[in-house]
């Protein structure tokens, strides 16, 4: 079974999506990752995020098993992530690896922005999963909050706006809701809620199939 999960930034795509993997024995790739990573290594090489054929090159070597997620996280890479995730050529250069991740036996979760329209046109369960901007600044300011990280919630809220914009204005693989998808507005869930909700609208999908 594939999973897709899309939304804008901070919705809990990414919570649910290890959540729901964890449940139903999958593995799930977080595909802001991979964008996050082609950003990372041109800042380490000292090349500048408008620059084209360096972030095609850093994605096509990137490899899934080499990722670092605790270096990868953070405001500043997310913005930067959002840059070179609009180049047709990188998104096109990771194409291929996300597809392999999906077509494991078995299948996968995978969640990003264009997972359901675009990398898994055909995944079993798509969900699409939002909730109000300034209810992700305030997650998002939580959990920096926790880590220690100085932070400025209005700061936050701002960059949210900036990346929701960016990458639903972008015209190669826009933040979008597949026709086939299912909307989950989480605003008033908790986590806890959340999960509960995706959960059963993925099992009542499985048993849909099941029964037919
Ligand atoms: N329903 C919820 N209620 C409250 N907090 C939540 C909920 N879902 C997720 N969170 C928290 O909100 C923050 C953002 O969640 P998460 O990282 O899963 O979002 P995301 O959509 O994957 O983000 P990104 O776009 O940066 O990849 C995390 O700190 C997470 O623990
Ligand atoms: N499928 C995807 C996933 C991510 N992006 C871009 O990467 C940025 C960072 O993603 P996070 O999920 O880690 O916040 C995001 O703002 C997108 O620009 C993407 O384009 N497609």
């Amino acid at each position: 079974m594939i999973i897709a999960i899309d939304g804008p930034a901070a919705s809990g795509k990414g919570t649910l999506g290890r959540r729901l993997a964890a449940h139903f024995g999958l593995p799930h790739l977080d595909t802001g990752l991979l964008y996050r990573a082609v950003a990372q290594r041109l800042l380490a090489a000292g090349e500048t995020l408008d620059d084209v054929a360096a972030a095609t090159a850093a994605a096509r070597e990137l490899d899934l098993e080499r990722l670092d997620e605790g270096a990868l996280r953070g405001r500043a890479m997310g913005e930067a992530a959002s840059i070179v995730a609009a180049m047709p050529s990188v998104r096109e250069a990771l194409i291929a690896l996300q597809r392999a991740f999906a077509g494991q036996p078995g299948g996968a979760v995978l969640d990003g922005r264009d997972i359901g329209t675009v990398i898994c046109p055909e995944a079993d369960v798509k969900l699409f999963v939002t909730a109000s901007a300034e209810e992700r600044a305030r997650r998002r300011w939580r959990e920096l909050v926790a880590r220690g990280e100085p932070a400025d919630e209005a700061a936050i809220l701002e960059d949210i706006r900036r990346r929701d914009r960016r990458d639903a204005e972008r015209p190669t693989a826009p933040l979008a809701v597949a026709p086939d998808a299912h909307q989950l507005d989480t605003t008033r869930l908790d986590a806890d809620g959340a999960f509960a909700a995706a959960l059963g609208i993925v099992s009542a999908v499985v048993a849909s199939r099941t029964k037919s």
